[in-house]
Protein backbone atom coordinates (compact mmCIF):
# COMPACT_ATOMS: atom_id res chain seq x y z
CA UNK A 1 0.00 0.00 0.00
CA UNK A 2 1.62 3.55 -0.39
CA UNK A 3 1.61 6.35 1.84
CA UNK A 4 -1.62 8.15 0.12
CA UNK A 5 -3.66 5.30 1.06
CA UNK A 6 -2.45 4.02 4.12
CA UNK A 7 -4.62 4.61 7.37
CA UNK A 8 -3.07 6.04 10.51
CA UNK A 9 -4.28 4.67 13.51
CA UNK A 10 -4.25 7.33 16.46
CA UNK A 11 -2.72 6.01 19.61
CA UNK A 12 -3.28 7.50 23.08
CA UNK A 13 0.02 7.36 25.63
CA UNK A 14 0.54 7.85 28.68
CA UNK A 15 3.68 8.23 30.32
CA UNK A 16 2.94 8.13 34.04
CA UNK A 17 5.37 9.51 36.50
CA UNK A 18 5.37 9.05 40.30
CA UNK A 19 6.15 11.10 42.98
CA UNK A 20 9.75 10.52 42.83
CA UNK A 21 10.03 10.69 39.03
CA UNK A 22 9.97 7.19 37.88
CA UNK A 23 8.19 6.44 34.51
CA UNK A 24 6.00 3.18 34.65
CA UNK A 25 6.67 0.82 31.59
CA UNK A 26 4.52 -2.45 30.18
CA UNK A 27 6.15 -5.09 28.03
CA UNK A 28 3.47 -5.85 24.72
CA UNK A 29 2.97 -9.37 24.11
CA UNK A 30 4.18 -11.70 21.49
CA UNK A 31 1.81 -11.65 19.26
CA UNK A 32 0.98 -7.86 19.29
CA UNK A 33 2.25 -5.09 16.83
CA UNK A 34 6.09 -4.41 17.87
CA UNK A 35 6.36 -8.19 19.75
CA UNK A 36 7.83 -7.87 22.91
CA UNK A 37 9.07 -4.38 22.91
CA UNK A 38 8.85 -2.33 25.67
CA UNK A 39 5.71 0.83 26.07
CA UNK A 40 4.48 3.80 27.58
CA UNK A 41 0.62 1.87 27.87
CA UNK A 42 -2.02 3.36 26.17
CA UNK A 43 -4.08 2.09 22.76
CA UNK A 44 -5.78 3.15 19.86
CA UNK A 45 -8.54 5.86 20.17
CA UNK A 46 -12.17 4.98 19.15
CA UNK A 47 -14.28 6.43 17.36
CA UNK A 48 -16.21 8.97 19.10
CA UNK A 49 -13.52 9.75 21.81
CA UNK A 50 -11.23 12.43 22.30
CA UNK A 51 -7.57 11.12 23.38
CA UNK A 52 -7.96 11.64 26.92
CA UNK A 53 -10.73 9.63 27.10
CA UNK A 54 -9.31 7.23 25.34
CA UNK A 55 -5.93 7.27 27.59
CA UNK A 56 -8.32 6.87 30.82
CA UNK A 57 -10.02 4.58 29.28
CA UNK A 58 -6.78 2.04 28.29
CA UNK A 59 -5.12 3.13 31.31
CA UNK A 60 -8.03 1.75 33.57
CA UNK A 61 -8.50 -1.94 31.48
CA UNK A 62 -4.17 -2.36 31.08
CA UNK A 63 -2.97 -0.90 34.11
CA UNK A 64 -5.80 -0.01 36.39
CA UNK A 65 -5.44 3.14 37.44
CA UNK A 66 -7.97 6.17 37.22
CA UNK A 67 -5.80 9.31 35.68
CA UNK A 68 -6.67 12.35 37.57
CA UNK A 69 -4.11 14.79 36.28
CA UNK A 70 -2.39 14.60 32.59
CA UNK A 71 -0.67 17.59 30.49
CA UNK A 72 -0.24 16.65 26.67
CA UNK A 73 3.62 16.49 26.12
CA UNK A 74 4.10 15.68 22.64
CA UNK A 75 2.51 14.21 19.04
CA UNK A 76 4.64 12.03 17.06
CA UNK A 77 3.88 10.02 13.72
CA UNK A 78 5.91 6.96 12.70
CA UNK A 79 5.61 4.90 9.61
CA UNK A 80 6.31 1.09 10.32
CA UNK A 81 5.33 -0.51 6.60
CA UNK A 82 2.95 -2.73 8.11
CA UNK A 83 1.02 -0.08 10.33
CA UNK A 84 1.31 3.93 10.50
CA UNK A 85 1.05 5.06 13.48
CA UNK A 86 0.39 8.53 15.25
CA UNK A 87 1.10 8.78 19.03
CA UNK A 88 -0.70 11.28 20.91
CA UNK A 89 1.54 11.13 24.14
CA UNK A 90 0.29 12.56 27.92
CA UNK A 91 2.38 12.76 31.10
CA UNK A 92 -0.18 11.21 33.69
CA UNK A 93 0.86 13.31 36.72
CA UNK A 94 -1.84 12.61 39.10
CA UNK A 95 -3.70 9.24 39.39
CA UNK A 96 -5.19 6.85 41.59
CA UNK A 97 -4.64 3.19 42.32
CA UNK A 98 -1.04 1.55 41.81
CA UNK A 99 -0.70 0.53 37.97
CA UNK A 100 0.12 -3.18 37.38
CA UNK A 101 -0.66 -5.27 34.36
CA UNK A 102 -3.73 -6.50 34.02
CA UNK A 103 -3.42 -8.00 31.09
CA UNK A 104 -0.32 -10.28 32.25
CA UNK A 105 1.85 -8.04 30.66
CA UNK A 106 5.41 -7.32 32.38
CA UNK A 107 5.61 -4.07 34.10
CA UNK A 108 7.72 -1.95 36.19
CA UNK A 109 8.44 1.95 37.34
CA UNK A 110 12.09 2.93 35.79
CA UNK A 111 14.25 5.77 36.90
CA UNK A 112 14.08 8.48 34.00
CA UNK A 113 17.86 7.87 33.97
CA UNK A 114 17.50 4.00 32.70
CA UNK A 115 14.96 4.69 30.40
CA UNK A 116 17.57 4.31 27.24
CA UNK A 117 18.56 1.08 28.45
CA UNK A 118 15.38 -0.35 27.58
CA UNK A 119 14.25 -1.51 23.84
CA UNK A 120 11.22 0.47 23.23
CA UNK A 121 9.50 0.57 19.27
CA UNK A 122 11.50 3.18 17.21
CA UNK A 123 8.70 5.58 17.00
CA UNK A 124 9.49 5.84 20.63
CA UNK A 125 12.83 7.83 20.37
CA UNK A 126 11.78 10.87 21.05
CA UNK A 127 9.48 10.17 23.57
CA UNK A 128 12.63 9.36 25.39
CA UNK A 129 14.63 11.49 24.30
CA UNK A 130 12.55 14.25 25.66
CA UNK A 131 12.34 12.84 29.43
CA UNK A 132 15.77 12.71 29.20
CA UNK A 133 16.85 15.85 27.98
CA UNK A 134 19.02 17.79 30.87
CA UNK A 135 15.95 19.81 32.63
CA UNK A 136 13.03 18.18 31.40
N1 LIG B 1 0.49 1.69 23.68
C1 LIG B 1 1.54 2.01 22.97
N2 LIG B 1 1.54 1.78 21.61
C2 LIG B 1 2.64 2.14 20.93
C3 LIG B 1 3.79 2.73 21.55
N3 LIG B 1 4.74 2.97 20.59
C4 LIG B 1 4.22 2.55 19.40
O1 LIG B 1 4.78 2.60 18.32
N4 LIG B 1 2.94 2.02 19.60
C5 LIG B 1 2.09 1.44 18.55
O2 LIG B 1 0.76 1.93 18.66
C6 LIG B 1 -0.15 0.96 18.15
C7 LIG B 1 -1.42 0.82 18.99
O3 LIG B 1 -1.21 0.38 20.28
P1 LIG B 1 -1.91 -0.87 20.99
O4 LIG B 1 -1.57 -2.13 20.32
O5 LIG B 1 -1.52 -0.71 22.43
O6 LIG B 1 -3.47 -0.65 20.84
P2 LIG B 1 -4.61 -1.23 21.78
O7 LIG B 1 -4.19 -1.15 23.23
O8 LIG B 1 -5.86 -0.52 21.35
O9 LIG B 1 -4.61 -2.78 21.53
P3 LIG B 1 -5.22 -3.83 20.57
O10 LIG B 1 -4.01 -4.35 19.84
O11 LIG B 1 -5.81 -4.83 21.50
O12 LIG B 1 -6.22 -3.15 19.68
C8 LIG B 1 0.61 -0.33 18.00
O13 LIG B 1 0.83 -0.54 16.64
C9 LIG B 1 1.94 -0.05 18.70
O14 LIG B 1 2.99 -0.76 18.09
C10 LIG B 1 3.77 2.95 22.96
O15 LIG B 1 4.71 3.45 23.59
N5 LIG B 1 2.63 2.57 23.61
MG1 LIG C 1 -2.40 -1.11 24.27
Amino acid sequence: MNTETKKTVLVAVGVIENATGDIFICRRGASQHQANKWEFPGGKVEAGETVEQALTRELAEEVGITVERCQPLMQLEHDYGDKQVKLAIHKVTAFSGEPRGLEGQPSRWVPVSKLAQYDFPEANGPIVEKLTAPGA
